[in-house]
């Protein structure tokens, strides 16, 4: 036996020995006489000779699959793909697609398996691309948006469609959804898109429309919780290999060489924990959630000094997110300046680390530190085969959600399967690495760099939280 735990924003199912299911909102908690049709797909032949083709509407997929014998069952989420029945005739189908935040390998893909996933499975035959972003629902033309416009947008880095930050304004974006008689948005972007996207939701439930509106996470940073990873990040990672690669190169064969690189990653350090695990040359990683310091025992410039006696030159990854703390206190003004999104505007650590160690080793040793900032260059390619997979895959479950009349949701793998999750678990936190996590200590043993950190504050609250969602 269920029970449903009624709330207006949230939708918590209940069950035995623990079980919850954090579900996303569906076209009949509003419309409970919305008419439903077969799902054309019962006739596809590419389809129809799948045995179990359709998800069983009772599938759910658990957030935690690291349990004990006495473990309450926990929080599960909707699992995604296509049901027999959908909520939208594909003639009265008007979509439409927007990529908003910072680029990231993969988004041409995603924007092209919507389309292909629209058209090919659904049969729909109108879908608009948002031009720029949030903005571009209220100040821009849309651009037509078929199989022969998308056909080759995935061998391309960017977006077709162009991006932007800010510009969110909720009321004239819905005012123009509504104008425009748009009844499906799908909306790729990161942790503050999602946010956008929960307001725009929000706002088309106050009025009563029947739009369907879904997420597709897009996160090189891999700063999203609950989902293991998105569309990207593997490309990133893969790329940063070549800097790294590059950073060696410089440091053997110099006196005393040192290759410094920045990758980016402002408040999450996933991107330089994976390359460094990735490139086995990488002698330090510093990142945004493990605090470190430069001078005296323990400190980074006597780790310098060890390595360079012992192996004669050295590689150093950086998030551009570690050590703000420290250039800070560096800084006579301190600056609170955020882009149009409101993220806050860092400072380039690379250049003032490079500074510090070449001031502190001027005297002491002849030392060539060379510094290489790839981070747009690893955002700005087309997505590896394994990203390519990934945004397809994001993209048939969006389309599969919105068409069963799912909403509201952000679609992401949870646990290896494809998921629906409400927008509110998505924006509630940002992921980050959790330095207590086995994966820190990895690497802390992969690369034999000292944590910089003494015991207490390992063990302070402010440094144990809640396991990362990077799974490998
Ligand atoms: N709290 C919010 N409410 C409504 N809209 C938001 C909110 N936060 C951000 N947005 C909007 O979402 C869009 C993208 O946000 P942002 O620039 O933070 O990038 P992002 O989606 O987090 O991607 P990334 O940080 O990975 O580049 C912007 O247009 C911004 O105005
Ligand atoms: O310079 P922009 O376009 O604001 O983007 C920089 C940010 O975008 C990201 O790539 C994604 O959030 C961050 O890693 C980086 O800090
Ligand atoms: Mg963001």
């Amino acid at each position: 036996m269920s029970s449903s735990v009624p709330n207006s924003d949230r939708k918590i199912v209940t069950g035995p020995a623990g079980y919850i299911l954090e579900d996303v909102p569906h076209f009949t908690d509003d419309f409970p006489d919305h008419p439903t049709y077969p799902n054309p797909l019962q006739d596809n032949a590419a389809y129809s000779v799948v045995k179990q083709y359709f998800v069983d509407e009772d599938d759910t997929v658990p957030q935690k699959i690291v349990v004990h014998p006495d473990s309450p069952r926990g929080t599960h989420f909707r699992r995604a793909g296509p049901r027999q029945r959908v909520y939208f005739e594909p003639d009265d189908v008007l979509a439409c697609i927007v990529t908003c935040g910072g680029l990231c390998p993969g988004l041409n893909t995603v924007i092209r398996e919507i389309v292909c996933g629209l058209s090919y499975m659904y049969g729909v035959k109108r879908i608009l691309g948002i031009d720029g972003g949030y903005r571009g629902f209220y100040a821009r033309n849309t651009i037509h948006l078929d199989l022969k416009t998308v056909n080759d947008i995935h061998r391309s880095g960017g977006t077709i469609l162009g991006t932007s930050r800010g510009g969110h304004d909720t009321t004239k974006i819905v005012d123009s959804i509504q104008d425009r008689g748009i009844n499906q948005v799908y909306i790729i972007g990161g942790d503050g898109s999602q946010k956008g996207a929960a307001a725009i939701f929000k706002e088309i439930k106050k009025r009563g429309l029947k739009v369907a509106v879904a997420g597709i996470p897009k996160t090189i940073d891999n700063d999203i919780p609950i989902i293991d990873r998105s569309f990207g990040f593997d490309t990133a990672v893969e790329e940063a290999q070549r800097a790294i690669n590059a950073a060696h190169v410089e440091a053997t064969s110099f006196e005393n060489g040192i290759g410094l690189v920045k990758l980016m990653g402002r408040y999450s350090g996933f991107i330089a924990m994976y390359a460094t695990l990735a490139s086995r040359d990488v002698d330090c990683c510093l990142i945004p959630e493990s605090p470190f310091f430069l001078e005296g025992p323990g400190g980074l410039f006597e780790f310098i000094d060890k390595r360079l006696k012992e192996s004669g030159h050295m590689v150093i990854v950086i998030a551009e997110g570690a050590g703000q703390d420290l250039l800070a206190e560096s800084m006579e003004e301190s600056t609170t300046l955020k882009d149009a999104s409101g993220n806050k505007l860092l400072q380039d650590i690379g250049l003032w680390i490079s500074q510090r160690i070449k001031d502190h080793f001027a005297k002491k040793m002849t030392l060539t530190l060379k510094y290489i900032d790839p981070t747009y260059m690893i955002r700005a390619i087309p997505s590896n085969a394994s990203d390519n997979v990934c945004c397809t895959l994001l993209a048939q479950s969006a389309v599969h959600g919105v068409m069963a009349g799912y909403n509201g949701f952000t679609v992401g793998l949870v646990n290896g399967r494809h998921t629906y999750i409400p927008f509110y678990r998505i924006t509630e936190k940002q992921n980050k690495v959790v330095i207590t996590d086995r994966m820190w200590a990895r690497l802390l043993s992969s690369t034999n760099q000292p944590s910089f950190m003494k015991q207490d504050k390992i063990h302070s609250n402010q440094l144990v939280g809640e396991p990362g969602t990077m799974k490998w």
